[in-house]
């Protein structure tokens, strides 16, 4: 296979009718039409193996992750996705290896109805660096900014198990890492790790009952630090009220368990702030669309972050997540 060839052969795979596409693939850039009466919101993110995802990781998953960290941020903006824009840089081009990618990303791409509108190919070390593009009424996508004190903190999505299925997943040969772990608990961490279900259509209700949003994709400690301190208040999060910490603790101890669900990274949850009076209306919604949700915590006046844990308090300091360049 050929650079063109495999650019005519990601042409046409089935993507979704979408009238906003004027052009998509095949020309100089494509030409997109927003609709009247809403903003546009974009987003990029890298994967590059091994520091993303693990060398050896199935291509199927990593095609699917890919995509899922994108659609994740747009739905920590309150945002329907619509557009995505795709630059792969492959060692080399490999047909099985691209049929596995694609049919990861399609699994996605194909049911939140996203058009693959463009992107480029390189060679080089094995990196997906996707631009996703998406809609909210005008004025109303929700920023991490707009968090009160007495707002309670709410996360949507499982916490900490992505980064126990990467301790896992790195103890295993680079060989042996496409397949899957045997013990139910460790499979379902390696799933966290490597098909994260990112939160999408819950936007309509996002919007209308989340004061700030953010995705955690740096861990949960790091990222609740970004909205708080674009919020101008504090965070309290009481670790017991997060069930995950119970499981990961049976398996490596309560310390890193609490590292893990704290500053573990990879989890793709949202955290939302929102008024007393609407939370059960946000977990409701949640819960209907089959994501682990509930009060983890709240904002506070006071700056900084601060865990609870078995009564008693620590103020978090130091490095509270994944950083690169560390
Ligand atoms: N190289 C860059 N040039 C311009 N802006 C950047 C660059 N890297 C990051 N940004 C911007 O900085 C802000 C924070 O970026 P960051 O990558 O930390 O996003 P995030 O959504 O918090 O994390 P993640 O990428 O893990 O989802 C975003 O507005 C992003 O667009
Ligand atoms: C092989 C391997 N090593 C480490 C990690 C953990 N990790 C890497 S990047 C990141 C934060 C999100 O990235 P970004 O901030 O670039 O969006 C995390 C938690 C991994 N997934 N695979
Ligand atoms: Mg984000």
């Amino acid at each position: 296979m050929r650079e063109f060839e495999l650019i005519d052969w990601i042409r046409q795979l089935p993507g979704p009718s979408r009238p906003d596409v004027l052009t998509g693939i095949g020309d100089d850039a494509a030409v997109l039409s927003v609709p009247a009466g809403f903003d546009l919101i974009v987003s990029t993110d890298t994967s590059v193996a091994g520091v993303h995802f693990p060398h050896g990781t199935a291509a199927y998953d990593v095609g699917w992750k890919s995509l899922a960290v994108n659609l994740s941020d747009l739905a920590a903006m309150g945002a329907t996705p619509a557009w995505v824009s795709l630059a792969l840089t492959l060692p080399k081009l490999d047909a099985d290896w691209l049929k596995g990618f694609f049919a990861g990303f399609q699994a996605l791409a194909l049911p939140h109805r996203l058009a693959l509108i463009g992107g480029d190919t390189t060679r080089g070390p094995l990196a997906i660096t996707i631009t996703i593009h998406g809609f909210c009424p005008n004025g109303q996508a929700v920023r991490r900014r707009g968090a009160r004190a007495g707002d309670a903190l709410i996360r949507i999505g499982r916490l900490g198990l992505a980064a126990a299925g990467l301790r896992w997943q790195l103890a295993r040969p680079e060989s042996e890492r496409a397949s899957p772990l045997l013990d139910p608990f460790e499979q379902q961490c390696l799933q966290a790790l490597n098909r994260p279900e990112p939160k999408i259509g819950m936007d309509a209700v996002l919007r209308t009952h989340a004061s700030a949003l953010i995705d955690v994709s740096d861990g949960l400690l790091a990222d609740l630090m970004h909205v708080a301190r674009s919020s101008g208040v504090g965070a309290k999060v009481d670790l017991d009220a997060i069930e995950e910490f119970g499981w990961l603790s049976e398996h490596f101890g309560s310390s890193e368990a609490r590292d893990m669900v704290t500053r573990g990274g990879d989890d793709y949850a949202l955290l939302a702030a929102c008024a007393p009076a609407q939370v059960d209306l946000l977990l409701v919604a949640a819960k209907a669309l089959g994501h682990a949700a509930s009060v983890i915590g709240c904002f506070e006046a006071e700056p900084g972050c601060r865990i609870h844990h078995h009564g008693q308090i620590d103020t978090v300091g130091g490095p509270s997540g994944y950083e690169h360049f560390t």
